[in-house]
């Protein structure tokens, strides 16, 4: 049996650090949602008991450090499954860019995995498992547009953005998460997001409270690190998009627009200067 699975991209629309926990991670409360842009995965069973794995990019392992791969060998082995499958990844979100492409590939394993086996699990069941795999898989597991605490584990549905589009621009350089937590001053923090206020105005289909309420308290560390990303966000305000902020710990800036004459102008402006740019619909 084959079965295809897709794995779409997150931003935030809030990311708020609220302390340091004991196992070193941070305490965050973030707004996540869906864009339409996507890898694909395709699951195949296989007769050998072993999971291998290919992909079109040439930029990520395709061995055990794939979290793909990490979270096949989590399922056999939580549930000694002794059947074997035979993935392929389509990428097509930019690796280590701040969307969770990675989390969201995981995510896809298990649920497409829990399908191929019959194996019946709840989301919940497979929100615990893919927590283990890394801190964004949970959220990716639900997907659609929800609150997330804890250290990304508590995922609570909320409304989704009104109908619109996202434009992604990515630079050229590789952000890692952990070098962005480490660099972080949590009690050093001077301005958090108004998580409330950007629930409400998510409540309200109310677009312009949307955009008033982006917010990533990570932007000043990654924008400290990597000042190209501080000029491309400003860049991208000047071509009059409604509001932009860096998603996750960065380098991908997005603008969000809600008037389809905007998307244009804006794609256009930013081609000049950066030449990875997506045009991605806001997934419900
Ligand atoms: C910043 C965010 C926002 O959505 O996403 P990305 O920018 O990576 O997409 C997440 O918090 C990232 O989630 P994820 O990328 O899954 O992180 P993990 O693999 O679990 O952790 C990588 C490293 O980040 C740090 N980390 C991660 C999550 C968290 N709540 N606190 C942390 O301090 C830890 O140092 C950890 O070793
Ligand atoms: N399936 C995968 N897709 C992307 N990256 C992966 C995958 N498996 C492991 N990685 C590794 O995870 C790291 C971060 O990947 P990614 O999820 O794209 O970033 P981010 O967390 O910033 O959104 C990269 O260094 C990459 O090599």
């Amino acid at each position: 049996m084959k079965i295809w699975e897709k794995a779409p991209a997150k931003i935030n629309l809030t990311l708020d650090v609220l302390g340091k926990r004991d196992d070193g991670y941070h305490e965050v409360e973030m707004i996540m949602t869906m864009v339409d842009l996507s890898d694909r995965i395709l699951l195949e069973d296989l007769e050998d008991d072993q999971i291998i794995l290919e992909t079109n990019s040439g930029i990520i392992p395709n061995d055990e450090r794939n979290l793909i791969y990490k979270a096949a060998h989590l399922l056999k082995s939580t549930y000694q499954i002794k059947k074997g499958v035979r993935v392929f990844l389509e990428k097509n979100i930019p690796v280590a860019a701040g969307l969770a492409g990675g989390s969201s590939d995981a995510a896809a394993t298990l649920r497409g995995l829990n399908r191929l086996w019959n194996l019946h699990l709840t989301s919940n069941e497979l929100m615990e498992l893919g927590g283990k795999i890394g801190s964004d898989v949970p959220f990716c597991i639900v997907g659609g547009t929800a609150l997330v605490k804890g250290r990304g584990e508590k995922v609570t549905p909320i409304v989704s953005p009104p109908p619109g589009w996202a434009i992604l621009a990515k630079l050229p350089i590789s952000v890692s998460t952990t070098d962005i937590y480490g660099a972080l001053n949590w009690q050093d923090i001077k301005e958090h997001p108004n998580t409330d206020q950007m629930i409400i105005a998510l409540k309200d289909h109310n677009f312009d409270g949307i955009t008033k309420n982006l917010f990533n308290v990570l932007e000043e560390v990654t924008f400290r690190l990597y000042p190209s990303v501080k000029y491309l966000k400003e860049q991208i305000e000047g071509f009059g998009a409604d509001g932009v902020l860096m998603s996750g710990s960065g380098p991908t800036v997005f603008a969000l627009v809600n008037k389809e004459s905007r998307l244009n102008r804006i794609y256009n402006g930013l081609r000049g200067f950066c030449k990875e740019v997506y045009v991605v619909r806001l997934l419900r």
